[in-house]
């Protein structure tokens, strides 16, 4: 199909990865991953964030409580009546599927700043890092080139999510920052909704599924991401040294920490490392808000003694994509450690 992009090409002048066992899976009858015996199902907890509406304090605080315990201990939770309708939801994955049936070349040609067309991984050293799928890149509240009508739309819905998903965000990262004392003007300041990008995710089909990650294993640059996936699964986070799958929960959002809060909690909540397996016969979408600071906000870790030095949002950004030039992958927070 002239829609996707030279994935296999791109394999070819890769080198084979010994994966490690754990990345094995096996196909169900209808293509989908279903993990082999190495790869166990996780039940991440599921908060019910209506909770926090009640009048009854003791129900709210319980909730924050939760909210605290699922980012120390799990660093990934679900969330649901979280507020953005299933309507807005699906919407945005049919306008999704839209911009990824145009064709590989107009696609391609897709480089503004507020909207960038990405497929693979340009400075994978080997298969295991290529990551078998495309994502448009959107700056959600920029202001847009519009092209046609189809990317109108997409544009559209992306930022009416992006309108929801922020106010969610810093709601989840003012609960989290009281933990440790952070200032609560601290988010409002420094993640204004410009700064937040959106990343609309596809994972073609992938005839070599075991050679290769739908996405390569990575922890997010980020203070939080909330992720909205389709019902096909491939999901997987490392959690004690093992690799998890996340069934998909048709009525929740995922909600992870990134770097940026494990720096700024100095430690204390966790940016899981988390992978998609790509899966043989049917293709996977999924859209990620990465919830983000000004580039000058500066990231200084709050605990006793510092894990981290202090950093600005930019010198980890530059840090993190020489790294991935020079690499194929990021080494991340480790260069932060003090
Ligand atoms: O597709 C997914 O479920 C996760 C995507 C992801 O990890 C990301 O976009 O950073
Ligand atoms: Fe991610």
């Amino acid at each position: 199909m002239d829609y996707e992009p030279p994935l296999p090409e791109a394999c070819k002048k890769l080198p084979e990865s010994s994966l490690p066992l754990d990345t094995r899976t096996t196909m169900t009858m209808e293509g989908k991953p279903s993990s082999t015996v190495e790869i166990s199902d996780c039940e991440l907890p599921v908060i019910d964030l209506d909770r926090l509406n009640r009048t009854d304090h003791v129900e709210r605080e319980e909730c924050m409580k939760d909210i605290i315990e699922a980012a120390k201990q799990w660093g990934f939770f679900q969330v649901v009546s979280h507020g953005i309708s299933q309507q807005l939801l699906q919407r945005l994955l049919l306008e999704q599927t839209k911009m990824f049936q145009r064709p590989f070349a107009q696609k391609s040609q897709e480089t503004s700043r507020t909207c960038t067309y990405k497929w693979g991984n340009p400075f994978a050293t080997n298969l295991k890092q290529l990551s078998w799928s495309e994502a448009f890149h959107i700056l959600p509240h920029e202001p847009a080139n519009m092209v046609d009508d189809h990317h109108k739309c997409m544009r559209l819905t992306t930022k009416a999510f992006a309108t929801k998903a922020g106010p969610l965000a810093e709601m989840l990262a003012a609960i989290l920052g009281v933990e440790m004392n952070l200032k609560s003007r601290y988010f409002r300041e420094n993640c204004l909704p410009n700064s937040s990008v959106v990343r609309l995710n596809r994972y073609p089909p992938c005839p070599i599924a075991k050679h290769v990650f739908g996405f390569m294993s990575h922890s997010d640059s980020t203070f939080l991401t909330i992720v909205f996936q389709d019902q096909v699964g491939g999901l997987q986070l490392l959690r004690d040294g093992k690799w998890f799958a996340v069934k998909p929960n048709p009525h929740a959002l995922l909600v992870n920490i990134g770097d940026l809060f494990q720096a700024l909690s100095n430690g204390v909540y966790k940016s899981i490392r988390h992978r998609v397996v790509a899966a043989q016969k049917i293709e996977r979408f999924s859209v990620a808000f990465f919830y983000v600071p000004s580039y000058d906000a500066v990231i200084e870790s709050h605990g006793t003694p510092k894990v981290y030095r202090s950093f600005t949002f930019r010198e980890y950004k530059q840090q993190t994509e020489k790294d991935v030039k020079e690499t194929g992958d990021k080494v991340g927070l480790y260069r932060f450690l003090l």
